[in-house]
C-alpha cells in the first residue's frame, strides 16, 4: 500500500504546495521552521483539511481529489494519526483511549482492552493503563496517543511530532514500537524538528519552507549538502 498525494492547500499567509510517495514500510521525514507547512500537511493528508488542488491516494483509494471535488471523511481513511494537539479523551482512561478505536470497529471488549495493555506495556507505560488521560503528564499522553493510532490497525501512520515531549531514552524506546509497526508494512508520514529522529527513522527528508519543497533525499544526503541556512542549522545541532 503506497501513500501517494500531491496536495495544496491556501492557509492564511502560507500556500501548501507539496508532493509526496510513500512506500509501504517506509518512513518519509518531514522538517521545516514553524510555520512551513508541515501540520497543514498532516492535517489535509488525514482528511481534517480540504484540498483546493491535487490527490490524496492510499493503494488504489482515492482519499481526497480536488478536480473530482472528493474527500473521504477522516474516520473513513484508517489512518494512525498521532496531531500535535493530543486530543485523547480526558475523562477515560490510557487503556480505554487506546482500546477506544478496535471497539469501534467491532473488536471485543477483552480483546480490545489486552491489545491496548500489550501497546501501553511496549511503550513504557504499563502502571498508567488506568489512568485518566487528563492526569497524564505530556510524555505520557503522546505515548498513549501513539499507542491509539497503532491500535487503530491503520492502513498508514501519519505522525506529528510524536516525539517531542520524550525524553532522550524514552525517545529510543517508541522510535523502536513505530518502527516495528511501519516495517510490519504501513507507509508513515512523521514530522520532526529532530534531525536525530529523521537520521534514526527515515527512509527519506522532505524539507518545507514557506509551504514549498527546499529539499528532499535520504536524511544523511540532506544533512550533508544542506541547500538552505535553515537545514545547515539543523545538520549543525547532530555532532
Ligand atoms: N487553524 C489555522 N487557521 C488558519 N491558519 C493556520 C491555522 N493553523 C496554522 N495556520 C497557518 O498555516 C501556516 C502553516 O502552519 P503549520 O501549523 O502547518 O506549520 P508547521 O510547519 O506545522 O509549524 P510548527 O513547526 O510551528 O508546528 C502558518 O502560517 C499558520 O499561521
Amino acid at each position: 500500500m503506497t501513500l501517494d498525494a500531491h496536495v495544496r492547500v491556501d492557509r492564511g499567509p502560507v500556500v501548501l504546495d507539496a508532493a509526496l510517495h510513500v512506500r509501504a514500510g517506509r518512513v518519509l521525514a518531514v522538517m521545516g521552521p514553524n510555520g512551513s507547512g508541515k501540520s497543514t500537511l498532516v492535517e489535509t493528508l488525514a482528511g481534517l483539511l480540504a484540498l483546493t488542488g491535487g490527490h490524496v491516494r492510499l493503494g488504489d483509494d482515492v482519499l481526497a481529489d480536488a478536480a473530482e471535488g472528493r474527500h473521504v471523511p477522516p474516520r473513513d481513511r484508517q489512518l494512525g494519526v498521532v496531531l500535535q494537539d493530543g486530543l485523547l479523551f480526558g475523562h477515560l482512561s490510557a487503556r480505554e483511549n487506546v482500546a477506544f478505536g478496535p471497539r469501534a470497529r467491532g473488536v471485543r471488549a477483552a480483546a480490545a482492552r489486552a491489545a491496548a495493555d500489550a501497546l501501553l506495556t511496549e511503550l513504557g507505560l504499563a502502571p498508567h493503563a488506568r489512568t485518566r488521560a487528563d492526569r497524564l503528564s505530556g510524555g505520557q499522553a503522546q505515548r498513549v496517543a501513539v499507542a491509539r493510532a497503532l491500535a487503530a490497525r491503520p492502513r498508514a501512520l501519519l505522525l506529528d511530532e510524536p516525539f517531542g515531549a520524550l525524553d532522550a531514552a524514552t525517545r529510543v524506546r517508541v522510535r523502536d514500537v513505530v518502527r516495528r509497526a511501519v516495517r510490519s508494512g504501513l507507509p508513515a508520514v512523521l514530522v520532526t524538528h529532530d534531525l536525530r529522529d529523521a537520521l534514526d527513522l527515515a527512509d527519506e527528508l522532505l524539507v518545507l519552507e514557506d509551504g514549498r519543497e527546499v529539499q528532499r533525499g535520504a536524511p544523511a544526503d540532506v544533512a550533508a549538502a544542506p541547500r538552505s541556512a535553515y537545514v545547515e542549522r539543523v545538520a549543525a545541532s547532530v555532532p
